[in-house]
């Protein structure tokens, strides 16, 4: 008899709550065939790479640089689309080429369906103003400006009056957490403190994307990961598409819906994290996330056992006895009528319960630990192997989906490094 088998449950519709809804959606960004080349030579260098000539063998005869290959990929609407890849991949130049802080050679970039390659400078700067937020690296804030200053700025800019564009810098201050600092002169705030103004400053406008360049990389590796956290939680508060840049492949599985593997200026995989690790599409992918400790990347959805029958709280423990006589198992979850999860009961004490006249409600064991589906294995590993009983996976809606055991946990491990290494 398995533990994991433990459980059952009438049939709960499971939905899907990967992103598969929104690849009906219109893209919010597309880009297609773009090419950039830096330098003069750029037509030449163009030849040279139709010709088949590398990255290396185009500079050393052109001294042009192809930076981007025949890029394209599409961004659905509220997504964190993470570009990653080794330094001089590429990234940076195809984030840039985004709002257009760089040109690129030859190639789209359809916002909303509008090519902001082809925009005259006025078009160009309303397009940045209210729908590309940008946040760099190095902060880049005014040093002699306020906190409240420098957020309010691109409101200054664009003549909004002083006591509206206060108004709004100290909202968004306060969303971002650094309300009560408007006050204060960047060089009195730590980095990470910094880095919110940054954000803060790009999210006045209220921009529908966000491009981030390695906005937390130059962060202490804890301060970064509240950043980061911060960042998981106003996306989900804002719901803002954000393309986000990086290096680091840990950032990169932690923040990103989707990643885009770049290699010498082309992107070699775009996948979900777990379809990046699992089923890497070329030797250099599975070279990139050789190392990856899986317990980080996988969640408690993906490790649950999805649940089947249920029995609801009011069915007494006579049929409760029955259900797990029936299927052969040593315990069942009890939920209510609105599906919520009230706790579990033994066949010992089902059986005792119906010897004594007691009902369900009397039995109930009723600390059985829960976890939520997004719940990373590495944070409730400890959690599950302690536990006496399968814990539950419950949603924020208290609805109960699906129940995690010691032997689960095993199984989904030895699977996905079967799968990483069938592909090796
Ligand atoms: N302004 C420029 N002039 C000439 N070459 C450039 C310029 N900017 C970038 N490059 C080159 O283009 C290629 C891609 O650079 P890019 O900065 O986009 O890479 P990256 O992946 O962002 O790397 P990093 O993380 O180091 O910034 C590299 O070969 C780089 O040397």
């Amino acid at each position: 008899m398995k533990l994991e088998e433990s459980a059952i449950f009438e049939k709960i519709p499971i939905e899907d709550t990967t992103i598969e809804n929104t690849t009906s959606l219109q893209p919010i960004i597309s880009v297609r065939n773009l090419t950039k080349v830096f330098g003069q030579n750029w037509e030449r260098a163009l030849e040279l790479h139709s010709s088949g000539r590398t990255k290396d063998e185009i500079y050393e005869e052109t001294g042009s640089t192809l930076a981007l290959d025949d890029v394209s990929f599409d961004v659905i609407p509220g997504e964190t689309f993470v570009l990653m890849g080794l330094s001089g991949s590429g990234k940076s130049t195809l984030l840039r080429c985004i709002n257009r802080l760089i040109e690129p050679t030859e190639g789209e970039i359809l916002l909303d369906g509008e090519d902001i390659v082809g925009m005259g400078q006025e078009e160009l700067r309303e397009t940045r103003r209210s729908k590309l937020g940008m946040i760099f690296q190095s902060f880049a804030l005014l040093p002699h400006k306020t906190v409240l200053d420098n957020v309010a700025f691109g409101l200054e800019i664009q003549g909004v009056p002083a006591e509206e564009r206060h108004t709004k810098a100290e909202e968004v201050l306060q969303m971002v957490g650094l309300g009560g600092y408007g006050g204060s002169m960047p060089d009195e705030l730590s980095g990470g403190m910094k880095q919110r103004v940054g954000l803060a400053r790009a999210l006045t406008s209220d921009p529908d994307i966000l491009l981030m360049d390695e906005a937390f990389s130059a962060l202490d590796p804890l301060i970064r990961r509240d950043m980061q956290d911060e960042l998981l939680d106003l996306q989900q508060r804002l719901g803002k598409t954000i393309i986000f840049v990086t290096h680091d492949l840990d950032e990169a599985l932690k923040l990103g819906d989707r990643i885009a593997l770049m290699k010498d200026g082309a992107i070699v995989q775009v996948g979900t994290p777990e379809e990046i690790l699992t089923n890497p599409e070329n030797a250099y992918v599975e070279k990139f996330v050789a190392d990856v400790d899986l317990t980080r990347v996988l969640t408690a959805s993906e490790v649950m056992r999805r649940p089947e029958p249920v029995a609801q709280c009011t069915a007494g423990p006579r049929v409760a006895l029955h259900l797990m006589e029936e299927h052969d198992i040593p315990g069942i979850f009890v939920i209510t009528r609105q599906r919520m999860l009230r706790g579990r009961v033994t066949l010992d004490a089902a059986a005792e319960a119906v010897k004594k006249g007691k009902q369900l409600a009397d039995i109930l064991i009723t600390d059985v630990p829960i976890v939520a589906p997004d719940a990373s294995l590495s944070d409730i590993i400890s959690l599950i192997v302690e536990s006496p009983y399968p814990v539950a996976v419950v949603d924020d809606t208290g609805r109960l989906r699906g129940v995690i055991s010691r032997g689960a946990i095993l199984a989904a491990l030895a699977r996905k490094g079967e799968d990483v290494n069938a592909t090796a």
